[in-house]
């Protein structure tokens, strides 16, 4: 089933719910939008957002670029702390990672078979053999070999290792059709770093590989930055949080998806809350909150119910963003809140509608707390090219979900703001400028978090 496009452009403002189904419209020119719902605009029976004053409209509202960029000024690093390797995952460092050791620190064999010392054929060490992990070794006398397992220490006095498979025993000697080139197949100890070289820069990102190397060149604990605490606040009295959603009410999807992105991007989710519509029970758990981030889910628009932005008028706090001229998730918002209380320094109020909630994700949560975690806000590719045309907003950027493809980034159906259906399947959103974007257009790339 599919909304038929005529209808959406009488409504431009209702266009991402009437293109949800489809993305087969031409790049269209929308007629002029009409101009942003005014203190006259009708509520829409049975939403709470509809009732709402116009506030929506957001005169305020940013282009998605500067609120990004405003965002991410926003978060500054964290204080560094020091973990074990195994919880570091995930943060940058807080320091540059200097080798604590020569890597290898010993001279060691990289092929099972022989150490051997001067040109062959060598008489063997009786009774001996060189493992990984043995302590002291002996010298190794001029015409003799021993044999050695890979990773084992390299006794001196050997010139090289010869391989098994390019020997032969006969008699209690070792002979080679070719005597090897002294170093052959030892790995010299410092042959990858020494002690103190400078291995990785402070800021970079602790990956898996980051733990190996880590390890590698002993160390136990990382110093890091601090990962942001971040609270969320899931506010709508419709939501529920198990079964089968029917009859006016529907399943919480942002608190199952947002632990997980959040957790992905940087940051550490202390606690998920669900407040329903209760003014109080907000304004109390605001007050309560040790997280270093509110993030709040529903309760941006201007309904009667909508208590996100008449809260923070209250407390004093400074919105840095208000509003962002983009579809879905326009009354996104980020507030400083005040100095003096302690408590979160900032709250993201992302919209209620899930789709929107995950623009939110991406142009004001995301690098709001990799700058708190000191995390490179962007991850690669960062533009692609669209396999085909997609529709324009005529005044706001579109992010639209989009799968990498052999021939580009395709766009997907089920983009509507109340639905993940899209997302779910897509590698990043792509930012369709107002007016649309051609087939084979290069788009910027808002990549989904890696899980
Ligand atoms: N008069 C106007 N009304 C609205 C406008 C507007 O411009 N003028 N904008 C609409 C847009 S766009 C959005 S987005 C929403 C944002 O509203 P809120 O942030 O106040 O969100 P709610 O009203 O609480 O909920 C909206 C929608 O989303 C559903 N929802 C909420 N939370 C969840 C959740 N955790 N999981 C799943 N679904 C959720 C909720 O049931 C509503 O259907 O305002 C419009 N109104
Ligand atoms: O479309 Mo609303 O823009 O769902 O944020």
């Amino acid at each position: 089933m599919s909304t038929p496009l005529s209808n959406s452009l009488e409504d431009p403002d209702g266009f991402d719910d009437a293109l949800a189904l489809a993305n087969d419209a031409p790049v269209t020119s929308w007629p002029e939008p009409a101009p942003p719902p005014s203190a006259a605009a009708s509520p829409t029976p049975g939403s709470r957002s509809g009732a709402g004053s116009g506030r929506v409209a957001h005169t305020a509202a940013r282009d998605w670029a500067p609120a990004r960029a405003a965002a991410r000024r926003a978060g500054r690093p964290l204080d560094p702390v020091e973990l074990p390797l195994a919880e570091a995952l995930r943060h940058a460092l807080a320091e540059p990672l200097a080798a604590l050791t020569d890597l290898p620190a010993f001279d060691s064999s990289a092929m099972d078979g022989w150490a051997v010392a001067g040109p062959g054929p060598w008489v063997l060490e009786p009774g001996r053999g060189l493992l990984a992990g043995g302590g002291d070794v002996p010298p190794l006398g001029d015409g003799r070999a021993v044999p050695i397992a890979t990773g084992a220490r390299v006794p001196p006095g050997a010139t090289a290792v010869l391989r098994t498979e390019h020997g032969r025993v006969a008699d209690g000697r070792l002979s080679a059709e070719r005597a090897p080139a002294n170093g052959t197949d030892i790995r010299p100890r410092g042959q990858e770093c020494r002690s103190g070289d400078l291995l990785l820069t402070a800021g970079t990102a602790v990956t898996p590989a980051v733990l190996g190397l880590a390890a590698a060149a002993g160390y136990d604990t990382l110093r890091v930055t601090r990962r942001p605490r971040v609270e969320v606040l899931v506010l709508g009295g419709e939501l529920l949080t198990e079964g089968v959603p029917g009859a006016g009410l529907v399943r919480d999807a942002l608190g199952p998806l947002l632990t997980p992105w959040l957790a992905a991007v940087g940051a550490d989710v202390v606690a998920v809350r669900r407040l329903g519509d209760d003014r109080d029970a907000l304004a109390a758990a605001v007050a309560a909150s040790d997280a270093d981030v509110l993030l709040t889910t529903g309760g941006t628009a201007a309904g009667p119910v909508d208590h996100v932005r008449p809260l923070l008028a209250e407390l004093g706090a400074r919105l840095l963003v208000d509003g962002v001229a983009v579809r879905p998730g326009h009354p996104m918002l980020l507030a400083e809140l005040p100095a003096d209380t302690p408590g979160p320094g900032h709250l993201v109020g992302l919209p209620g509608n899930p789709l929107a909630a995950v623009s939110g994700l991406a142009l004001l949560a995301e690098p709001l707390l990799r700058g708190y975690a000191d995390l490179d806000p962007d991850a690669p590719p960062h533009s692609a090219r669209l396999t085909e045309a997609v529709t324009g907003h005529p005044r706001d950027t579109r992010l639209v979900p989009v799968a990498f493809t052999p021939k580009g980034a395709a766009p997907l159906r089920y983009q509507g703001p109340a639905m993940l259906r899209g997302v779910a399947a897509a590698d990043a959103l792509a930012v369709i400028p107002p007016g649309g974007a051609p087939s084979g257009s290069t788009v910027v790339l808002l990549r989904m978090p890696s899980p």
